[in-house]
C-alpha cells in the first residue's frame, strides 16, 4: 500500500515474495504467525520466514520495530537480515537459516546439558553479540535464553529473538515495560511490574545470561519446577540461584555467574567487563565442541 512504502525502506510493497522464494517446510508457529524454511529461486540460498497473514497497518508498525532492529545489526553473532515484503496483506520477514536450531531444542534432542567448553563457546559468542546490541544498537535484548540461541551448520552461534522483546532503548533512557520469560526474569525487571517508579536497563540481560548459564548447564533454568506465575515472587524473594552441583564446574564458572547473578544491577558486570572475565577470556579454542554437539544431535536423527 502507499503509505507502507513512503513510510518504510525496509520493505518491499510492490514485488510478489513468492516470485524470488518457494517455500521448503514450516520449521515454526508461533503466536506471531508461521515460519518456513524458503530457498531463493535464483541463488538457492536457504533462509528463514517468518510470514504474518492479513498482517493490519499498525501491526505492520510493531514489526517494522523488529525489522529495523534486525537490518541495522551487522554482526557475526547475530541473525542476518535478508528482505521484508508487505504484499497482498501479508508481511514476511526474511532471514539466514540456521540448520542447527535453537540450544535449547538439541538439548532436549540429546537428553542431555552441555560441558563446559560447549558454554564457554557459546556464551562467548553470544556475550559477543549482546555487546553489539548494547554498545552499537542501544539495544535490550529482554529474552535472553538458549531457546533464542541459534547454531548455524559450522557451529556459528546467532542470537535471535523469537518472542521480539528486543525493543530499541537510548542509553539513558530507561525501558518501564514488562516482558520477558519468566524463568529467566531479572528481580529488577519483575519489581517494574508492581512497583512502577523502579526502571532497569541493559543489566537485565547479563542477569538472563547468568540465567542462560545454569539452563545450559543443567538443560533447564532454576525454580523450572514452579509454574510460571509463582516464579516471579521466587526470584525476587530468593537469594542469587546457583548451579545444582558446583563442586562439578570450574571456579571460573561459578565466579562468572556470581558476577552475572548478583541481585543489584550496578554490582552486575556489563557484557564487555564479562568478556575479560577468565572462564571466557581463557577459553581459546574455536567451534569444535559444538560442532562436535551437532555431530551427535543429527547422528541422532539418522539413527532413529
Ligand atoms: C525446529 O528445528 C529448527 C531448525 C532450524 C531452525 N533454524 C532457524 N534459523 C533461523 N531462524 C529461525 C526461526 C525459527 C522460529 C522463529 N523465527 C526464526 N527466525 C526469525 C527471527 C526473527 N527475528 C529475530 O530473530 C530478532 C528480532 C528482533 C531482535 C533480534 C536481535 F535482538 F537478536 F537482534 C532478533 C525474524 C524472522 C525470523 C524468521 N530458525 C529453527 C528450528
Amino acid at each position: 500500500s502507499q503509505s507502507a512504502k513512503k513510510k518504510h525502506s525496509n520493505l518491499v510493497t510492490d514485488k510478489d515474495p513468492t516470485l524470488t522464494w518457494e517455500i521448503v517446510n514450516e520449521i515454526g508457529d508461533g503466536a506471531f504467525g508461521k515460519v518456513y524454511k524458503v530457498r531463493n529461486k535464483q541463488s538457492g540460498i536457504l533462509a528463514a520466514a517468518k510470514i504474518v497473514e492479513k498482517c493490519t497497518e499498525e501491526e505492520l508498525d510493531d514489526y517494522m520495530i523488529e525489522i529495523d532492529i534486525l537490518s541495522e545489526c551487522n554482526h557475526k553473532n547475530i541473525l542476518k537480515f535478508y528482505e521484508a515484503y508487505f504484499f497482498d496483506t501479508k508481511l514476511w520477514i526474511i532471514i539466514e537459516f540456521c540448520s542447527g536450531g535453537a540450544v535449547d531444542n538439541i538439548m532436549f534432542d540429546l537428553d542431555k546439558p552441555l560441558n563446559e567448553p560447549q558454554i564457554q563457546y557459546i556464551i562467548r559468542e553470544t556475550l559477543e553479540a549482546l555487546c553489539y546490541l548494547h554498545e552499537n544498537c542501544f539495544v535490550i535484548h529482554r529474552d535472553m535464553k538458549a531457546g533464542n540461541i541459534l547454531l548455524a551448520e559450522n557451529g556459528q552461534v546467532k542470537l535471535a529473538d523469537f518472542g521480539v522483546s528486543a525493543k530499541n532503548s537510548s542509553l539513558i533512557q530507561r525501558r518501564y515495560s514488562f516482558i520477558g520469560t519468566p524463568y529467566w526474569m531479572s528481580p529488577e525487571i519483575i519489581a517494574c511490574e508492581t512497583d512502577k517508579e523502579m526502571s532497569y536497563d541493559y543489566k537485565t540481560d547479563i542477569w538472563s545470561l547468568g540465567v542462560t548459564c545454569i539452563e545450559l548447564a543443567e538443560k533447564e533454568p532454576p525454580h523450572n519446577e514452579l509454574n510460571p506465575n509463582r516464579v516471579m515472587m521466587k526470584i525476587r524473594k530468593s537469594d542469587s540461584p546457583k548451579l545444582k552441583h558446583p563442586n562439578q564446574w570450574s571456579k571460573n564458572f561459578q565466579d562468572f555467574l556470581t558476577k552475572c547473578l548478583n541481585k543489584n544491577p550496578d554490582e552486575r558486570l556489563t557484557a564487555r567487563d564479562l568478556l575479560k572475565h577468565p572462564f571466557i577470556a581463557s577459553y581459546t579454542g574455536d567451534e569444535k565442541p559444538v560442532k562436535l554437539l551437532l555431530g551427535e544431535k543429527n547422528a541422532d536423527i539418522n539413527v532413529v
